[in-house]
């Protein structure tokens, strides 16, 4: 069975407005295909394995029930800022920054209006999506962890893993790497150039559930499982894996349903108390996107499956 979901976003997130993606179901279960749609279709295979395996195979057996997780924060004013950190339940926040068109004093105020909102205790991580250049990141990221009272990690404050690691040696702040791994041809340049302290790993961009096992194991370093701003369906996913990793110790960015206008399941994954339940989760609310939506990703998805030498009926239950 196929079904094609629509949704709008609360906030404006990765300059979107809207998020849409298809849910395949096989005999295990649901998984979610939903690359987004400035991505290629080489690039979408990861993805498509990562719903099919949630399709077809079982999840790995979880060493905990719940994932602790962080609420974020897309690139809002400060007030906006503020009330998603209370209503979110987290004591973790991650915080948008580097958006285009946005200062750097506009992240200051952001990141400071989380802080008060979070009080002393909670920990703030921001994410730049690789925006800034060496010198800028050298200058902006030490200031943010001041408007922070300290920051818990820097998230990809510059593209490529050699910039990521002359950083890491001119800033205090821990570097964590999340494009240089799931968008690299090498995720384990990163290990080899130390060019991170924390390793953002995603499901659907890493090709699923066991691959991102055996990436952590290969990377060796401390890891955030984070969402691709899937449904509930993909963020079981995300919690699959979070579930079932005994090392891991830091939040996971796996929070982000809460970003939807409508979700595609009766009980959403939204956290209770900063944590999501681990267990799989069927689309039995889902807004159907609208036909000329849904067509052009059944006509992708089938490219995809035909550029990765995929047997969509073989999945399909
Ligand atoms: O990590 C989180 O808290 C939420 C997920 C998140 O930030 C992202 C999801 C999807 C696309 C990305 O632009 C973005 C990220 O860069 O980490
Ligand atoms: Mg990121």
């Amino acid at each position: 069975m196929i079904a094609v979901y629509s949704t709008g976003l609360r906030d404006r997130f990765r300059n979107l407005d809207r998020r849409d993606g298809v849910l395949l179901r096989g005999p295990a279960g649901w998984g979610e295909f939903s690359p987004f749609w400035d991505y290629d279709d080489v690039t979408c295979v990861p993805w498509l394995r990562a719903a099919v395996e949630a399709a077809t195979l079982p999840y790995p057996t979880p060493v905990r029930e719940r994932v602790a997780v962080n609420a974020t924060v897309p690139a809002v004013g400060p007030v906006r800022a503020a009330e998603i950190v209370a209503s979110s339940g987290c004591t973790t926040v991650k915080v948008k920054v580097a958006q285009a068109g946005q200062s750097l004093g506009e992240d200051l105020d952001r990141v400071a209006a989380v802080r008060d909102a979070l009080g002393p205790s909670g920990q703030v991580r921001v994410d730049a999506n690789a925006a800034w250049s060496l010198e800028d990141a050298v200058r902006a990221v030490p200031a943010l962890d001041r408007a922070a009272g300290g920051l818990q990690y820097a998230e990809q404050p510059v593209a490529g893993v050699d910039d990521l690691a002359r950083l890491r040696r001119r800033v205090s702040v821990p570097i964590a790497a999340d494009e240089s791994i799931r968008r690299a041809s090498d995720p384990l340049a990163v290990k080899r150039a130390e060019a991170a302290d924390v390793v953002v790993i995603k499901v659907q961009p890493l090709g699923g559930v066991r691959a991102c096992l055996a990436l952590v194991a290969e990377l060796g370093l401390p890891m955030v499982v984070s969402s691709a701003l899937e449904s509930s369906v993909g963020i079981a996913a995300g919690v699959a894996l979070a579930a079932a990793l005994p090392g891991i110790e830091l939040a996971s960015g796996l929070a982000t349903v809460t970003m939807f206008e409508q979700d595609v399941a009766a009980t959403p994954l939204v956290p209770e108390a900063g944590s999501l339940p681990g267990g799989r989760v069927a689309p039995t609310a889902l807004t159907h996107a609208p036909d000329a939506v849904a067509a052009r990703w059944l006509e992708r998805l089938h490219r995809v499956a035909d550029v990765g030498g995929i047997d969509l009926d073989e999945v399909l239950a």
